[in-house]
């Protein structure tokens, strides 16, 4: 819920933002071992690169990805002006020339073009930081041109501190979300608005192994029993089949009975006391219990 503020913000941050760059073209100039990070980097995102750099200057792995991606348009020369910039969506620099980087970027803002020339703050619009990358997850670590080392120290301690199945949580519930949008579909109104609760639902009431565990048949059954009935089937609370069955079929209101309200009682409370003996967390509980212990 948004709560309205009291005050502006502090400035003085630079924008988070997760760049879709599918399709897109960024040009790369310069093929020494900086560029073959920054081609990295967007050949994950998905985009179409073209290179120039010399032959005789490239480092080997810049070589290997103009070897191996048929995503990777490579010229050997030097940057030759205002025409390499056609139809280009973003331009990262990462030669050794400081003079030719200010004119690239230059050009560049002409054209109101995104360019990022590596260990030059002032001349970047964006700044690259260390990053993290467990399957679809994705953590940007920037020290906003503060200390870049101490960005890679930050990132080693989250690294350690991810538990090995968080990406494979995150796919799951990107699973989940793509297939309740089949059964479910439309954008905005009411339908958006139950999904949206539901899904945090399940992410709030399911630990992260459990959803990095859930397999097809688990999604189907929260699909058609759960989604229908606005409830979660929070693994935790029906992981022995004795209260699976019982819990599953009275709290679906199928059972109308004196018995019904002792009974749920009996297993919330059974279900319980087994979250708390495992200690098991939510992904945020997790999250915040891990921020506390690693990064204090
Ligand atoms: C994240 C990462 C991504 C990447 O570039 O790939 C990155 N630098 C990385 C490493 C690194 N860079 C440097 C060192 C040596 C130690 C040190 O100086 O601290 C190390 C450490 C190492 O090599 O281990 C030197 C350095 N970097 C910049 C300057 C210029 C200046 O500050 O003026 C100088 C001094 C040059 C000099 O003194 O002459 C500037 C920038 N470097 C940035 C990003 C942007 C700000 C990010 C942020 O603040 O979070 C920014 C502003 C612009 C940009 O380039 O986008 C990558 C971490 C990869 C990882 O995760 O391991
Ligand atoms: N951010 C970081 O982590 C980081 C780390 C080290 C260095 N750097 C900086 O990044 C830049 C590149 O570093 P590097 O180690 O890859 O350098 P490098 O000297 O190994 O490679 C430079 C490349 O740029 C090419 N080049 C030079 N002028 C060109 C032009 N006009 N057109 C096309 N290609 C051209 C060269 O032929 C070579 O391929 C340097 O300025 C360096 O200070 C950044």
């Amino acid at each position: 819920m948004l709560i309205v503020p009291e005050e502006l913000p502090d400035g003085g941050g630079a924008f988070l933002i997760a760049w879709q760059l599918t399709g897109k073209r960024v040009l790369v100039v310069g093929g020494g071992e900086v560029s073959s990070g920054r081609i990295r980097n967007v050949l994950i995102a998905d985009a179409l690169v073209t290179l120039i750099a010399p032959a005789d200057s490239l480092h080997p792995s810049t070589r290997f990805f103009v070897d191996h991606s048929d995503r990777v348009t490579y010229h050997s020369r030097l940057f030759a002006g205002q025409d390499d910039l056609e139809d280009v969506d973003m331009v990262l620099t990462a030669i050794d020339d400081v003079e030719e980087s200010r004119r690239i970027c230059s050009l560049c803002r002409e054209r109101r073009i995104p360019v990022n020339a590596a260990d030059i703050p002032p001349l970047c619009d964006f700044y690259f930081g260390s990053q993290v990358r467990r399957g679809p997850l994705q953590v940007l670590i920037s020290t906003n041109g503060n200390g870049p080392k101490l960005a890679n120290i930050i990132k080693t301690k989250i690294e350690a501190a991810l538990p090995s199945n968080v990406g494979r949580a995150v796919e799951n519930v990107g699973v989940l979300r793509s297939k309740l949008r089949e059964i479910a579909p439309g954008t905005g109104g009411d339908v958006s608005k139950r999904r949206m609760q539901w899904m945090s639902k399940v992410c709030t009431s399911w630990t992260l192994d459990e959803l990095a565990d859930m397999d097809a048949a688990k999604m189907d059954e929260l699909l058609s029993v759960g989604w229908p009935e606005n409830r979660t089937l929070a693994r935790s609370s029906h992981k022995n089949d004795s209260t699976k069955n019982l819990c599953g079929f009275l709290a679906s209101g199928r059972l109308r009975s004196a018995s019904c309200g002792f009974a749920i009682g009996v297993c919330v409370t059974l279900a319980m006391s087994k979250k708390e003996q495992h200690g098991r967390r939510s992904p945020s509980e997790w999250l915040e219990h891990a921020s506390k212990a690693r990064l204090a």
